[in-house]
């Protein structure tokens, strides 16, 4: 069956990102256009996040994650190259009952983490349901192209 695209404010959710490399940097440049501000619990960060980290849009807790970390925030997301760690915040999100997206592991996410159009009010999120992630990255290329000849 298909996920149901739930479109939610978001402003008033405390974001957490755990881990600080290529895939948490992509998707804080997502979550970016839709919030003001977002926890990394990471020991480092790439270079694009220490952009944001000086601008104001990430807080930073240079550490390893630890369980407990979760406390006081909404919706969790997981993005180390560490197996058991993001498997760790996976089981920590689902006791305290968290929306958790868990980048290495489908079947441990309670939402998926779209392909994102957005142009001005209009917002489009593409997912293959987790199946097929190049078509997704395609499909939301070719609707970028077709309707606002938006690259990326
Ligand atoms: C849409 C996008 C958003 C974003 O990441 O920003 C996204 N994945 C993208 C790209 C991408 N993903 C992967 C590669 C490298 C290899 C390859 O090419 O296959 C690339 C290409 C690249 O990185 O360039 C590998 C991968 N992905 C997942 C797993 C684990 C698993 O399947 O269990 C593994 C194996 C990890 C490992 O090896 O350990 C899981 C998920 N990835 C999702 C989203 C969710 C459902 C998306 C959907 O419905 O299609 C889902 C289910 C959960 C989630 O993470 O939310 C983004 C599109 C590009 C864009 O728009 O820029
Ligand atoms: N879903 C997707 O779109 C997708 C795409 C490609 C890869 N992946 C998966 O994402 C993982 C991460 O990829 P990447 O390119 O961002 O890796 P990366 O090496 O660039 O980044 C890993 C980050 O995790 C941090 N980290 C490591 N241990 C930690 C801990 N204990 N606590 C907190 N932070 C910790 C590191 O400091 C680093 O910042 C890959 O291993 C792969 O499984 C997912």
């Amino acid at each position: 069956m298909s996920y149901f695209p739930l479109y939610i404010d978001m402003q008033d959710l405390q974001l957490i990102m755990v881990g600080g490399g290529n895939i948490a940097l992509r998707r804080l440049r997502t979550l970016k256009m839709f919030h003001d501000q977002v926890t990394v619990i990471s020991p480092l960060v790439c270079s694009g996040i220490e952009d944001m980290i000086c601008s104001g849009f990430v807080q930073w807790i240079q550490r390893s994650y630890v369980p407990g970390d979760l406390n006081g925030f909404d919706m969790v997301f997981a993005a180390t190259d560490s197996r058991a760690v993001n498997h760790a915040v996976f089981q920590e999100a689902r006791k305290a009952g968290l929306p958790v997206n868990i980048c290495d592991c489908k079947e441990e996410c309670s939402f998926y983490f779209p392909s994102v159009i957005k142009n001005g009010d209009i917002v489009i999120g593409v997912t293959s349901g987790g199946t097929d992630h190049k078509k997704t990255k395609q499909t939301a290329d070719r609707i970028r192209s077709m309707i606002w000849n938006q690259k990326d």
